[in-house]
């Protein structure tokens, strides 16, 4: 594999890998610039840092009064409370998961996820993502909790991982899986995947039922640099890969009070009107899908 070294502002030096291609190279410039305050203050909440959105009914109660100042601060937590749910709805889908099990968390992100997947059982958690920043913040954390030895970070293509064939009991995409082909994505999770393991992703996808992909998500793509794939090629290239689904769950619904309440805050990015229109007119969905690895 070709390496590039890298040298950080504090004259530390570490090699990671040469993007697999030029777009690769974009997403891994384009994570390691984020710092989006609706990313960070939400992850300073209870320093479980999401790079996903929310799911769930917004609790009016614990909102209160948005005429008061600590109204916002209120907001900040209810929006970071939705995500760390739509988080724990992933999990609650791996299946049964041992403490000596391995997990694999395809574009982990700063690893909010990979956390609460080891918090919740004890397990080993490997996560791959293209930012060299994000895989550094991830580690970071998990060495602040004393949990380093189960839960790692690396800077890796995750259609191209170093993981054994059958390593891992599940693997997970959590908004990850539209930056990559999906044959070439199913086809390294089948591998790394024991038989009879368990895949899940939650994901924005374009609705077959609406025709082509709207100008919503279109611009949705723009602003992420990403490629929203369709309902269709997920269970179609999961059928070509030995993944099985097991349950499919349109969290569309679920997820509109999330950007309904993200859209009245100070935090707001200019992408919400774009979500609430594609969610509503139907052009764009929020799935789950979990998959039994046959
Ligand atoms: C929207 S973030 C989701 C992060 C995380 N799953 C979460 O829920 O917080 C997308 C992630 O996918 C990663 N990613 C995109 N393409 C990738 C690839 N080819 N290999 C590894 N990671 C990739 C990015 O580096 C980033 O960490
Ligand atoms: C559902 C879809 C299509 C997701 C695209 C991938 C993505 C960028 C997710 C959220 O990341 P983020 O938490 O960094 O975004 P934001 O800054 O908008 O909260
Ligand atoms: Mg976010």
């Amino acid at each position: 594999m070709t390496t590039t070294q890298l040298i950080s502002a504090n004259g530390t030096s570490a090699f990671v890998p040469a993007p697999a291609s030029p777009y690769q190279g974009d997403i891994a410039r384009y994570w390691d610039q984020e710092a989006r305050p609706v990313n960070l203050r939400l992850g300073d909440v209870d320093g479980l840092y999401h790079h996903h959105y929310g799911i769930g009914d917004v609790d009016h109660a614990a909102l209160g009064d948005p005429g008061d100042g600590q109204y916002e601060k209120r907001l900040i937590a209810e929006l970071h409370r939705l995500e760390s749910a739509q988080a724990e709805v992933l999990l609650d889908h791996l299946g049964s998961i041992g403490r000596d099990d391995t997990l694999m968390d395809a574009g982990c992100g700063r690893g909010g996820s990979m956390v609460m997947a080891h918090q919740r059982f004890g397990c080993t958690v490997q996560g791959v993502t293209l930012s060299a920043k994000q895989a550094d913040f991830a580690n970071q954390r998990a060495q602040e909790l004393g949990i380093e030895s189960h839960v790692h970070a690396r800077v890796c293509n995750m259609l191209d991982t170093p993981f054994e064939t059958g390593q891992a009991a599940a693997s997970w995409n959590n908004e990850s899986s539209m930056y990559v082909d999906l044959h070439d994505l199913f086809a390294e999770h089948s591998r790394v995947l024991a038989v009879g393991g368990r895949y899940v992703t939650i994901t924005g996808c374009w609705n077959p039922r609406y025709g082509q992909p709207s100008k919503w998500v279109s611009q949705i793509n723009a602003h992420f640099e990403c490629n929203i794939h369709s309902r269709r090629e997920y269970l179609r290239a999961m059928a070509d890969n030995r993944l099985v689904p097991q349950t499919v769950i349109d969290l569309t619904p679920a997820t509109l009070p999330y950007w309904e309440l993200r859209a009245t805050s100070s935090l707001v990015t200019g992408i919400e009107e774009a979500f609430i229109n594609s969610y509503r007119d139907g052009s764009f969905q929020y799935l789950l899908i979990a998959a039994d690895r046959v």
